[in-house]
């Protein structure tokens, strides 16, 4: 795990205001309590003060350093209100609507962001992606040159022999159910770039699907042939194939045998999933079977860093994504 003491590390020196939406949720506040022993971010916890300091105390948890706003009170509604109807004014966003809004820890989070009154968001923990993204795109959106937002998840695995020293990227394993060709290219694009950005590595990006290089016919099949392509004319630069099955991807032979010349085959180290059945379903099987830590998802192409959990995220996975998303913050 030395690719994330790292990120703790820079996310130490960067010295970010986070905030955290889900401020009454207990492993969110034993996160607190380490993040800040551990210097890695300024807190800011969201809802009510009471139920906070009821729940930090029942889990021994010690947040005194964290600023705690309650989003139903704050001081800051009539400002974030007016800005919520200015950026969407042409849905027919009203004030009155806004300020309903703005009751809900996950609209007044990215809000704060937007205001600049905090550098990002962790949010997912006892919510459900949809819910945490939502607001997100509202208010937030993506950012210049991007249309589609997704999720990566790092992999580290056990055995180190894969990837990059034993760390895979995965996506989109949380946004986008069903991406056409078009949509996955630029998937596949913004996930070398996090790759890079993130874990350092040079990235070798597989398109993943159950054919490998027409072995067999199917529109499922020509649509990652086409995201391909697509995503070639993108970057030039990047070293990108497919479509190729997850054996061709990872096994050296394999790649060799169903791949042959391919740059990417054997060796891959970022692995885009058709679609989010195969996304979600595939980076859960690593974690929980191979027993590789998930950190994500790391959402790829919002205007500002904001991020998202699984529910069945542990302590010190929150920790990690909160220093990954002070370390977006730049
Ligand atoms: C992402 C998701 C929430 C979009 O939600 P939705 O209810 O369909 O919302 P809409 O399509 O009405 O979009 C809402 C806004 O978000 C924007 N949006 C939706 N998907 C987007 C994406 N991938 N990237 C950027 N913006 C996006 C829309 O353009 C729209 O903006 P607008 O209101 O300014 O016009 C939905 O696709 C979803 O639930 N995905 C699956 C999440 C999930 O459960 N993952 C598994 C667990 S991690
Ligand atoms: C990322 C993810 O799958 O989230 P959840 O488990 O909360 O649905």
């Amino acid at each position: 795990m030395e690719l994330l003491n790292q990120i703790k590390e820079q996310a130490r020196k960067l010295n970010r205001t986070i905030v955290l939406p889900e401020g009454e949720e207990i492993r969110t506040l034993k996160a607190t309590d380490i993040i800040l022993k551990e210097g890695i971010a300024k807190i800011v916890l969201l809802g009510d003060p009471g139920k906070i300091a009821h729940e930090a105390e029942k889990c021994g948890a010690k947040i005194e350093g964290a600023e705690v706003i309650n989003p139903k009170t704050s001081g800051k509604r009539d400002t974030y209100a007016d800005m919520m109807v200015e950026i969407r004014k042409k849905k027919g966003l009203t004030r009155e609507e806004a300020l309903e809004m703005l009751n809900d820890p996950l609209v007044y989070g990215p809000m704060m962001i937007k205001a600049g009154d905090a550098d990002g968001e962790i949010a997912g923990a006892i919510n459900a992606t949809g819910d945490v993204l939502r607001p997100a795109f509202q208010f937030v959106k993506t950012m210049p040159g991007v249309s589609v937002v997704s999720g990566a998840f790092m992999m580290f695995l056990k055995d180190k022999s894969f990837g990059h020293d034993g760390v895979l990227v995965f996506a989109d394993c949380a946004v986008m159910p069903d991406p056409d060709a078009q949509q996955l290219a630029e998937i596949a694009v913004t996930t070398a770039k996090t790759a890079n950005a993130i874990v350092g590595m040079d990235p070798k990006v597989a398109m993943l699907s159950f054919s490998t290089k027409g072995s067999a016919k199917h529109d499922l099949v020509y649509k990652v042939a086409q995201a391909t392509k697509l995503a070639k004319s993108m970057a030039p630069e990047l070293k990108i194939d497919g479509e190729m099955q997850l054996d061709a991807a990872l096994v050296k032979e394999v790649g060799e045998l169903k791949a042959p010349g391919s740059e990417v085959a054997g060796q891959a180290n970022v692995l885009v999933f058709p679609g989010l059945e195969a996304g979600n379903i595939g980076y859960k099987l690593v974690q929980r079977l191979a027993g590789a830590e998930a950190v994500g998802p790391v959402l790829q192409g919002m205007a500002a860093p904001i991020n998202d959990l699984s529910r069945g995220c542990s302590v010190s996975d929150i920790v990690n994504m909160v220093a990954i998303t002070a370390n977006q913050a730049q």
